[in-house]
Order: structure tokens, then C-alpha cells, then sequence
């Protein structure tokens, strides 16, 4: 009964198939375990694009292979070289949805080459006006190796920027870290993991976390109710230091733009001067005096992980529609490549009761979603960022200055909305 109205076909609109990126350094373990979690009922129906060097053509495969849902892309990286065979396998999968020499298409997983960018292949489904349509972005899964996740992280600004996208991590291999040793080096990559990336729930797969049902379904949409899920989406708690004495912390102590909370390394229990974003560069002259090292902080050469930011901003009042636009349009088409992922909900001047769904990834912004109500009694602004190279203070006084949280006569909140694009009082600190 309820169906979007936008979605309507003769026959009722299709619903859109859940799409999800399986990504990881080269050797993760996401061959492995997509073969495992493939299993499990609830990937019936499940196709598997998969990108591997090979010498066997993809209509073959499709011929071939379909009846048991796996399509193998051959020739080099879905990323970059065959980007518009992505398409056409997405296309091609429609088709035979529609025509019906498929009967069912419950989702799709591409799986990546370990060197893989996940964005160019989130913005190919996001830019093509009908995958769009047939397809949503459910989640994109990130394997880390546990054995060498830290090296690869050190080595690899891919393996960071993979880490850091992830609505999911998945750390393979932990069965191999034995002992005391092996323990203290799985908490130090899960604490950079979690520095990284707050917001992503880590898996450890050996112990059978990674499991279909954790990995998947990680859109806005909860797959059963169809009802937006945004509190599990957004995660933003994930993202605020938790409190020291751990009692409930409910929303009464937000600050009206969400200064203060939120970036995202509360989490660090050791001991590093970590307020403000001064922790770039390297930590190799340690405060003297501490000596509680915790046996596992060989790789303070965190030159990739510098960059990365992970923090949530909030507001209360409302946002006028506009403002809302131009501030995205100025963020992506000035900073796209800085913004890893974004993911919000607004409070909308025009229409409060009725909030707005803001996810981008790099200078790709799906278009927003009106939700007909608020999901829960909270109703502030709350959006999470990733970014890379862009400082937290930065975004802030942007969406500041956007919403309204500046003084209106404020010399710097004229300037940025009368001419947004001449910036020159927000350089980054
Ligand atoms: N001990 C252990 N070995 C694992 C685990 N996961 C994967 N492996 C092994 O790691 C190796 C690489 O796994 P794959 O699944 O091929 O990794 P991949 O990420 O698909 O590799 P590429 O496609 O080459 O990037 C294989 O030998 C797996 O058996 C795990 O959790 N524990």
C-alpha cells in the first residue's frame, strides 16, 4: 500500500536490489569468505561479481555460470579498466530479472581487487540514473588481515582509504595471532581500525562474527520493514568519546552544532595529545614519563591514518533548504576527493517534521531522501564525516556558517553566503 510515490510502475515499482561492496588488501581473505557466508540461506539469490584476471570472457560466464549466481568480470580491475562492464553486468542482471530467464535477484556483491578504491565503483551506481533506480547501496565490507593489517595500513594509503569507507570491517585471519603477543597486536589494529573508522562494527571472522546477516543489511533501509533505520545507519554514537563513568548519555548534553564531541579518537586509551587535530606527523618522540606502553604501538608512523578524520556535527535548528544545498555543493565540488563518506539526516527549515537523508561518497551525493517522519524523539541535524586532508574545525565552521549557528552579521558568515565560493577566512587550521 505504502509505496514511494516516485517508484511507481504499472505493476508496482520494483523494489531496488541491495548492492555491496566486498573489499580488502590483496590476500584479505574475501575469496574465502564470500565462499563461506554464500552459504548461508540468507544469500540465496545472491549474484557475485567478481574481478579477476582470467582469460575467459564475461558472456560465457554469464551463460555458464548464472545458475549459480556467480558472474566473473575477466580482465583486470572492475575499478578502472572495466568500470563500463560493471555496468553492463548491472544491466545485464536487470534484464534477466525482468525478462524473467532469472527468477530471483535478491542482492548483489562485488568483490574487489585488493587494490581497489571502493568509491569509483559506489559512484558508478550512484551516477547512472536507472541503476540507481533498481539498485541501493548497502554496504560496503572492508577484510583487514590481522596478521599483516598493520604493515599493509603503514604501506598502503589504499588499505587506509578501504578502512576508512567501510560500513562494515572484518578482521580475517585472527586464529593465527596466538598468545599474549598475538592478542596485544589484534587490539592495536582494532583501536586503529577504530580511530579510522568509529562508526564501523569490526568482525572477527575466525570467530564467526562475519556472518551474512552482520555483514549485510547495512543500508538505511531495514531490509524486513523496509522501514529507514537511520539510528543503526548513521551510527554517530560510535563517533563520540564514550563517558568515562558510562552511564547513559542520551542526547541531553549535545551542544547546539555539535561542537565538542566527535572526532574520533576518543578512543585512544593511550597516550597520545590527541585534542584539536594536532596529532599529525609522527608520535616517535613519545611524552617521556609514560610508561605504560602497551606492547602494542610499533607503528606510530601513522603518515595515512594522519589524514583521516572521522567525526559527527549536530544542530538543532532547523536548516533552510538552501543553505543545506550550498553547503554540499560547496563541500563536494571543492573538497570531493577529501570527503571519503558523509552520511546525514536534516533538519529542514521548510519542513521539520519530515527530515532528510544525505549520503555522499567523495563528490558523488545520492539524491536526498525525504523520510515522512523522525525515526526516534531525536530531531537534531546529525551528520558523520569521514574525510581525508580536511580538518574537522573546517567542516564545522562551514555547516556553521551554512545553518545559521554564526551571528548573521558576522563579516565571515556574510562572506560565505553571499559569495560561498570565496572562501578566503575558512582556510583549513
Ligand atoms: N588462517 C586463516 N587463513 C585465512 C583466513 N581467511 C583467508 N585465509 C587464507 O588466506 C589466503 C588468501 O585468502 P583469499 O580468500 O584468497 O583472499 P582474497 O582477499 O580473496 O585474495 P585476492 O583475491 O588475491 O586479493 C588463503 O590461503 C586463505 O585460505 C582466516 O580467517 N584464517
Amino acid at each position: 500500500m505504502s509505496v514511494e510515490p516516485t517508484a511507481a510502475q504499472p505493476r508496482g515499482p520494483k523494489p531496488p536490489i541491495p548492492l555491496s561492496i566486498v573489499t580488502g588488501f590483496l590476500g584479505a581473505g574475501k575469496t574465502t569468505l564470500l565462499n563461506r557466508i554464500l552459504k548461508d540461506p540468507l544469500m540465496a539469490d545472491t549474484a557475485v561479481i567478481i574481478n579477476e584476471f582470467g582469460d575467459i570472457g564475461l558472456d560465457h560466464l554469464l551463460v555458464d555460470r548464472a545458475d549459480d549466481g556467480v558472474l566473473e568480470l575477466s580482465s583486470g580491475c572492475l575499478c578502472c579498466t572495466i568500470r563500463g562492464d560493471l555496468i553492463n553486468t548491472l544491466e545485464d542482471l536487470l534484464r534477466r530479472l525482468d525478462n524473467g530467464r532469472m527468477e530471483k535477484l535478491a542482492r548483489v556483491v562485488i568483490e574487489t581487487t585488493g587494490l581497489a578504491d571502493p568509491a569509483p565503483i559506489l559512484h558508478t551506481v550512484m551516477l547512472h540514473p536507472y541503476l540507481m533506480l533498481r539498485y541501493r547501496l548497502d554496504s560496503v565490507v572492508t577484510l583487514v588481515d590481522a596478521v599483516n593489517g598493520m604493515s599493509t595500513l603503514d604501506e598502503h594509503v589504499e588499505s587506509v582509504r578501504q578502512a576508512a569507507v567501510a560500513d562494515r570491517l572484518v578482521l580475517t585471519k585472527t586464529d593465527l595471532l596466538a598468545g599474549a603477543e598475538g592478542q596485544a597486536a589484534l587490539a592495536a589494529l582494532q583501536a586503529r581500525l577504530r580511530s579510522l573508522n568509529p562508526g564501523a562494527p569490526q568482525l572477527l571472522a575466525s570467530q564467526g562474527e562475519a556472518d551474512a546477516a552482520r555483514l549485510f543489511n547495512a543500508g538505511l533501509y531495514d531490509p524486513a520493514s523496509k522501514i529507514p533505520d537511520v539510528a543503526r545507519w548513521l551510527n554517530a554514537e560510535a563517533y563520540e568519546p564514550k563517558p568515562a563513568h558510562g552511564h547513559a548519555h542520551g542526547h541531553d548534553h549535545h551542544h547546539d552544532h555539535g561542537k565538542g564531541h566527535g572526532h574520533a579518537h576518543g578512543h585512544h586509551d593511550h597516550d597520545h595529545d590527541h585534542h584539536g587535530h594536532a596529532h599529525h606527523g609522527h608520535h616517535d618522540h613519545h611524552h617521556h614519563g609514560h610508561d605504560h606502553d602497551h606492547g602494542h604501538h610499533p607503528h606510530d608512523v601513522n603518515r595515512h591514518d594522519d589524514k583521516i578524520r572521522a567525526f559527527t556535527l549536530a544542530a538543532s535548528r532547523p536548516v533552510p533548504a538552501a543553505a543545506l544545498e550550498m553547503f554540499i555543493d560547496l563541500l563536494r565540488s571543492a573538497h570531493g576527493p577529501k570527503l571519503l563518506r558523509v552520511k546525514g539526516i536534516i533538519r529542514i527549515a521548510e519542513d521539520p517534521e519530515r527530515p532528510v537523508v544525505i549520503h555522499g561518497v567523495q563528490h558523488v551525493f545520492h539524491p536526498p531522501v525525504t523520510l515522512p517522519a523522525w525515526p526516534d524523539a531525536d530531531r537534531r541535524s546529525r551528520l558523520v564525516f569521514i574525510t581525508s586532508d580536511l580538518p574537522e574545525g573546517f567542516v564545522r565552521r562551514l555547516f556553521d556558517a551554512f545553518t545559521g549557528a554564526l551571528q548573521p552579521d558576522t563579516p565571515d558568515a556574510q562572506a560565505m553566503t553571499s559569495n560561498p565560493l570565496a572562501i578566503s577566512g575558512f582556510s583549513p587550521r
